[in-house]
């Protein structure tokens, strides 16, 4: 016999960032009757292939260039131990289970029901779980929230792409490949490509173009691909992939490629990822039947306030692919909840899309706020704008010899007569730290002369950012 239907203010698909952040408040904060519905792990993409091992990874990746730089400030340390990849991993793995478990007990202390299975929407006010065993429970529920995230996109058309993997996968290899190669541009092509380089994996990087991160501004772009060429991760430029190969003995792949000198190819390589975007995960999750209208890539539309075309569903964080991030997730699911339990105060509460702050861990980090310079011309005419640029040698680097010296490079864009802040981008260590306090001055309206106005700090890199000429 099927089990009774289930009934709730608000069901949330998804048991992510953005959809564990809006089920709890909603539940604990609001005494929403709340189900959350999750069919992997707990915590969703950010804490199980995602942010999370991603940064105890960089972290370790971090103490490996330590270790390298530390002779230059008179320490004897050799880098002659291995690197432990199996130990780390087991110790990553540990820890993402242990969050996964304390995210359960947080449902549970917020009391929202948690469902484990697979979910589709089956009418307007109405979602079909398929669980563990096979059963299957029907949930109606008031209010509706489709936070599904994403998955890795699918290379097209490349015979053999099956023999690579992907940013999940990449957390399931259990060797320090010798030789890896990463296809990608973006955020987790760059971010990996930095981890594997500095772990002493011999790295190759394949982009469609000259420079990766392209949709930062151009001093980053250079900056950081001159960068990861001069700590010798291998660029194959300008290249496409026609081919990849395995050999079945030693599972070793080729990778048949082109690029601006003609054909190539690269072989032993031990891992390829693909890392060239991400998709939303909506294939099996009923859009149609309640007709929730897609874009062209997938994602679900909404309007500012995240309601969907349909009444009563909404969506938020990867799946709307507005802005990919954690942060903007939680954010995101935490201001709906305000908006539909909350007290009148939030009736009009929302996610303001603007200025929002993000950092790539890459080697050294990467930090960007608001506009890259060629938008703020866009915007406002370059008579408009004015360019603040530094480019200095971070302290921590002057006991080092000048080719193992890292870059640091700094910009700050301001508008109009008041010189308002509407972009700062930043590359350099440290950065990921530094660009949350200048993201919370630039997002109250700041001016190049409040900058001036607060008082260095000496000797840091971030004083420079107050004391630009
Ligand atoms: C390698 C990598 C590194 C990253 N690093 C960072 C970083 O450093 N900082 C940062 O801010 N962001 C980072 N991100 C991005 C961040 O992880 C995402 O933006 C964030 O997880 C999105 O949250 P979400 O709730 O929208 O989706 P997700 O976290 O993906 O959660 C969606 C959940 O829904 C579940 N689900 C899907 N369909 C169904 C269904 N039908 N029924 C039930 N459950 C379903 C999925 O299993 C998943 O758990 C990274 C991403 C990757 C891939
Ligand atoms: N630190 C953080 O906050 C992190 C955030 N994230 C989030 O996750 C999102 C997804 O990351 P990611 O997968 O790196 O995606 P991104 O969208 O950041 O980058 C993917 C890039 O790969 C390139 N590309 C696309 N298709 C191909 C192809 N067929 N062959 C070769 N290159 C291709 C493109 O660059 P081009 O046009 O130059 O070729 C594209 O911009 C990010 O946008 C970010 O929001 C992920 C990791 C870390
Ligand atoms: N930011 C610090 C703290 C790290 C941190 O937040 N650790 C988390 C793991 S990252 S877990 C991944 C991510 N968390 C966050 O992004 C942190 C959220 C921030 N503190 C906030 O409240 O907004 C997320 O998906 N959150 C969804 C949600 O919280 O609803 C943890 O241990 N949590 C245990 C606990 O919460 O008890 C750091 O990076 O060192």
């Amino acid at each position: 016999m099927a089990p009774v239907p289930k009934e709730c203010d608000y069901l949330v698909i998804g048991g992510g960032s953005g959809g564990l952040a809006s089920a709890r408040r909603a539940s604990g904060y609001y005494g929403a009757k709340t189900i959350a519905v999750e069919s992997k792990r707990l915590g969703g993409t950010c804490v199980n292939v995602g942010c999370v091992p991603k940064k105890v990874t960089f972290n370790a990746a971090s103490i490996a260039e330590s270790i390298h730089e530390a002779k230059a400030y008179g320490f004897s340390v050799e880098h002659t131990a291995p690197f432990d990849w199996p130990y780390f991993k087991k110790k990553r793995d540990a820890y993402v289970k242990r969050l996964n478990g304390i995210y359960e007990k947080n449902l549970g202390n917020d009391k929202v029901e948690y469902i484990h299975g697979r979910a589709h929407l089956t009418g307007k006010n109405e979602a079909e779980v398929v669980l563990d065993d096979g059963t299957k429970q029907i949930i109606k529920a008031k209010k509706i929230l489709l936070a599904v995230g994403g998955h890795p996109t699918i290379p097209q058309n490349i015979p053999g792409s099956e023999y690579g993997t992907n940013s999940d996968g990449f957390f399931d290899i259990e060797k320090q490949p010798k030789k890896v190669a990463l296809v990608g541009a973006g955020y987790i092509a760059v971010e990996f490509a930095g981890m594997f380089n500095a772990l002493g994996t011999e790295t190759h990087l394949f982009i469609r173009h000259d420079k990766f991160l392209r949709s930062f501004d151009p001093m980053v772009q250079e900056a950081i691909t001159a960068e990861y060429e001069r700590l010798g991760v291998h660029l194959h430029k300008n290249s496409s992939q026609s081919k990849v190969e395995k050999d079945e003995k030693t599972g070793k792949l080729t990778i048949h490629y082109k690029d601006a000198s003609g054909e190539g190819k690269l072989e032993d390589v031990d891992d390829l990822i693909w890392a060239i975007g991400r998709s939303p995960e909506v294939e099996d999750l009923g859009l149609e039947k309640v007709g929730v209208k897609q874009n062209e890539k997938g994602q679900i539309i909404t309007d500012e306030y995240q309601n969907t075309n349909v009444e009563n569903i909404y969506s938020l964080g990867d799946v709307v692919g507005k802005v990919e991030l954690t942060p903007v997730a939680i954010a995101a699911g935490r201001k709906l909840s305000d908006r539909l339990f909350g007290p009148a105060k939030f009736k009009a509460s929302k996610l303001d899309y603007n200025l929002i702050p993000s950092v790539v861990f890459a080697h050294p980090e990467v930090g960007s706020i608001g506009l890259t310079e060629p938008q703020a011309i866009e915007k406002y005419g370059k008579e408009n704008i004015k360019v603040y640029n530094t480019s200095f040698t971070a302290m921590y680097y002057a006991m080092m010899e000048p080719d193992e010296k890292g870059p640091t490079k700094y910009k700050l864009i301001c508008q109009g007569p008041n010189e308002k802040v509407v972009g700062l981008h930043i590359l350099g260590l440290g950065s990921g730290e530094m660009l949350q306090g200048f993201g919370v001055a630039i997002k109250m309206g700041a001016t190049k002369a409040d900058f001036d106005s607060c008082v260095a700090i000496h000797p840091t890199s971030a004083e420079e950012l107050v004391t630009l000429k």
